[in-house]
């Protein structure tokens, strides 16, 4: 895992969007991994900003995001369909028919979990993953206990982890209780992976992920066994993971 510190939240953002930016130069038919949640917001309004100014094309290129709620409407203001139309896809030139995010509404869990699985390998391997580091060490949705070889999922999502999100929501108890995620062995599948943290409130997280101990207590451990993972972390973020080294 090669690490990169940076000064604060606006410079990772600019880090990360640099890294997908070449990717797309690199092969316009890129298949990129996304994920939703606070942390990779910086990085869409930066790829936005890219397509304003530099007339950066997304026309050729294919998304696949980690998750969705379950139960919730594609429509719903908290969906992650949703959040991602309104925070990068309407500011791209995308062609949306090739944008994926699980169905959260799926009359059958146990099938569109097994679709989602070989639409990623009939599109992937994923060329480039965004991944966001929740404070429990989750990615994508994968809570603390899921295993290494967990392919897409349902899980029942952790009480820190709905209390986390119920920001985006009028309480908690409108929080699903569930989610359908990619797996930690669909993650590992991509190509490159970039993990993205910031904030002091990541730091003990990044100090658990850069002890390089893969367990199942902390999923964004399993990175370890990746072999091209850059981790780009804030300066706040970094701070406890520092201390303990020196
Ligand atoms: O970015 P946040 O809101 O701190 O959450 C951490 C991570 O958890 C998830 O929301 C779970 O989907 C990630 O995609 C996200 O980046």
């Amino acid at each position: 895992m090669k690490v990169e510190v940076v000064e604060n939240y606006d410079e990772m953002s600019s880090r990360a969007a640099d890294i997908v930016e070449a990717q797309i130069l690199r092969n316009p038919r890129s298949v990129l991994g996304l994920a939703t949640g606070s942390t990779p917001l910086g990085l869409y309004d930066k790829l936005a900003e890219g397509v304003r100014q530099r007339q950066l094309s997304y026309k050729q290129v294919k998304t696949i995001n980690l998750d969705e709620y379950r139960g919730l409407n594609r429509s719903h203001p908290n969906s992650y369909h949703k959040f991602m139309n309104e925070h990068l896809f309407e500011h791209l030139d995308i062609d949306m028919r090739h944008t994926y995010l699980p169905d959260g509404q799926a009359s059958s869990v146990e099938e569109e979990c097994r679709r989602y699985e070989a639409l990623i390998d009939r599109l992937g391997p994923i060329h480039l993953q965004i991944l966001g580091l929740g404070t429990n060490g989750h990615i994508g949705f994968n809570e603390p206990g899921t295993p290494e070889n967990s392919l897409t999922h349902c899980v029942e999502l952790d009480e820190s982890t709905r209390k986390n999100n119920a920001r985006f929501f009028s309480s908690l108890e409108e929080v699903p209780t569930h989610a359908i995620t990619m797996g930690i062995a669909s993650i590992l599948k991509s190509d490159k992976i970039l993990l993205l943290a910031s904030g002091k409130k990541k730091g003990e997280a990044v100090k658990r992920l850069l002890e390089k101990q893969p367990g199942e207590e902390f999923p964004a451990s399993f990175l370890w066994k990746h072999e091209d993972v850059t981790l780009i972390v804030d300066r706040e973020a970094y701070q406890l993971a520092e201390k303990e080294r020196q």
